[in-house]
């Protein structure tokens, strides 16, 4: 039996078996066959030499957004609207054949936008281009889903249904659990706290699923088996997710104000340019990077060349961006701005910066 078939086999087992305490055990581990099974089936195949599917697209700019949805929903036109890309959009579906990179250019910075074929059901099986697309939503900083507003929820549930399967968890943390494979010593579980919705049993059952017999595992939260699964595969992606609705002006009021009261979700319509700068606004937020402008001695700063960094960034990495000899000469460094507790502020190498900072670094 194929992979496939085992997988139908599975989830048919699992919409037939009713959900309570007494078959909360067997779901537990057909929930973990089933990651097992989807993992081999987006493993490449281990005999082709080919890298890639003849997909990739460069990554460049201070952050990557990948744009997803389904057919006409209207990907390539906000391509067109928020970026200088001329992407072919028409009246009918699946117009856009390759992936297109565009730059959007805010507050400074270059934001790489890709337009994605249109995705379909069942990419995650390797039907359509899905899996080009997956490949590139997992090197996103930010996935905008993009939704026809008149079909969104379903649409939603699918592409969701559809990322949470080949390992992508969007708006989600990271449980907070140990995992480590050891060459002997058998299993070691330790649960910090009480476990109500595993059992210890369960949690060393998914581990003989996954053939693991030796290996510590330190659970310090309280989590769901998918959660227990997610930590024991690894290679999960935990990206940042804005559901853009699009086509607002064929929508009622009611339905506009609904949906934009969803979290993580926006309104638009790239037809008539609704909301556009929102959008660009709430794209800003989600991808939390920090502006930092340098400036010299007795000189003014250039507020118009920022430095693009990543939320959590130090003066160490304004210095390795500036120069990779800078960390070694570097003496202290001044900063003014919402990061300095009196302006200026004298700090060190591992001065945690913030957005709009101005800095001066004095060399030894
Ligand atoms: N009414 C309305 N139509 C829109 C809006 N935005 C896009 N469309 C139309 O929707 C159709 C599809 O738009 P595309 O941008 O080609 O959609 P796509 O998602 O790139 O489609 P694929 O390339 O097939 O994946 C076009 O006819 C657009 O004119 C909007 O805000 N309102």
């Amino acid at each position: 039996m194929g992979i496939l078939e085992k997988i139908k086999d599975i989830e048919a087992e699992m919409s037939r078996t009713q959900k309570n305490k007494a078959t909360e055990y067997h779901l537990g581990l057909l929930k973990a066959k089933l990651a097992r099974l989807r993992q081999q089936l987006l493993d490449p195949p281990k005999s082709s030499g080919k890298g890639g599917d003849g997909f990739e697209v460069l990554k460049s700019g201070d952050a990557r957004v990948a744009l997803i949805g389904f057919p006409s929903v209207g990907k390539s036109t906000i391509l067109t609207k928020l970026t200088e890309t001329k992407s072919l959009a028409a009246a009918y579906e699946f117009t856009t054949l390759t992936c297109i990179p565009g730059v959007i250019q805010h507050k400074g910075a270059r934001i790489q936008l890709l337009d994605t074929p249109g995705i379909i059901e069942g990419a995650s099986q390797g039907r359509g281009r899905g899996r080009q697309v997956i490949a590139v939503a997992r090197t996103a900083d930010l996935i905008l889903m993009m939704l026809d507003a008149n079909k969104g929820e379903i649409q939603k549930r699918l592409l969701q249904e559809e990322l949470e399967s080949i390992g992508i968890r969007l708006n989600s943390q990271p449980p907070n659990i140990y995992f480590k494979l050891k060459s002997a010593g058998g299993v070691n579980l330790t649960a910090t706290q009480t476990l109500t919705k595993i059992t210890e049993k369960l949690a060393k059952s998914i581990l003989h699923e996954y053939k693991i017999f030796n290996c510590d595992l330190v659970i310090r939260c309280d989590p769901t088996v998918d959660e227990l699964i997610d930590a024991i595969e690894g290679r999960r992606s935990y990206i940042r997710c804005l559901y853009v609705y699009n086509k607002m002006d064929h929508m009622s009021m009611e339905d506009v104000d609904r949906l934009s009261r969803q979290p993580n979700s926006v309104v638009i319509s790239c037809n008539m340019n609704l909301n556009l700068d929102f959008l660009l606004d709430k794209i800003w937020d989600y991808l939390n990077l920090v502006r930092v402008y340098t400036k010299l001695r007795g000189a003014s700063p250039d507020f118009n060349d920022a430095i693009i960094l990543r939320e959590g960034a130090t003066m160490e990495d304004i210095c390795r961006f500036l120069h990779k000899e800078l960390v070694s000469q570097f003496k202290y460094g001044i900063v003014w701005g919402v990061s300095a507790k009196h302006c200026p502020q004298r700090v060190g190498i591992s001065h945690a910066l913030e957005d709009e900072d101005v800095i001066q670094i004095v060399k030894k």
